[in-house]
């Protein structure tokens, strides 16, 4: 696999107290050749049902990918920010959210009740960015028929730690 030797090109950088792995997948580092992000689109697309309403992701690492299989599967996308729009228009819901690099508030616009969700991201490492992603679409009426990642940090239980705290299995 082409993902396979991505991450054996990567270079480990020190980002306070985490590693992280920079590379062309999640980082555009160096630029991102299409066959990889295709490559991975079609993991994920072959993986789901995608028999949803909606696609959702958080910014920014997740938004390549989720793009992609957004325009795939024909299913449209709603991304989940650091910041609000508060345009009180697109039943805009706020989360805590503790994941490994980011801890603070995120924003879903775009899920309304009722909505049948997936949740497409690159990686999960602590799991902390789905459980936000997961909690805000319950509270915004919506329900989670699937998790997919592409990538998974081990060492760090998120899978685990997903579906203790949600129900859901990633
Ligand atoms: O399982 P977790 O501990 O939550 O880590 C996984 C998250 O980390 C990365 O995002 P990051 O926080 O780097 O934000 P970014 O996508 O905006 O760069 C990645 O895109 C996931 O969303
Ligand atoms: N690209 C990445 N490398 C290492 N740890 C991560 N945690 C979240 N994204 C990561």
């Amino acid at each position: 696999m082409l993902l396979q030797d991505v991450y054996k090109a990567a270079k480990v950088v020190k980002s306070g107290n985490h590693f992280t792995t920079v590379n062309e997948f999640t980082d555009q580092l160096p630029a991102l050749r299409p066959k990889v992000l295709w490559e991975a689109s079609l993991e994920v697309v072959k993986i789901g049902s995608f028999n949803v309403d909606k696609i959702v992701t958080e910014e920014d690492k997740g938004a390549p990918l989720a793009t992609l299989v957004s325009v795939m599967t024909n299913t449209p996308l709603a991304i989940a920010r650091w910041y609000p729009y508060s345009l009180g228009t697109h039943n805009e819901v706020r989360v805590k959210i503790d994941s490994e690099y980011f801890r603070g508030d995120l924003y879903l616009n775009g899920v309304l009740p009722g909505d049948k969700v997936a949740i497409i991201d690159d990686t999960i490492s602590t799991g902390g960015a789905l459980i936000a992603l997961i909690k805000a679409i319950r509270d915004a009426g919506g329900n989670v028929s699937e998790v997919i990642c592409v990538v998974e940090k081990v060492g760090n239980h998120g899978v685990e730690r997903v579906l203790k705290e949600t129900g859901v299995l990633v």
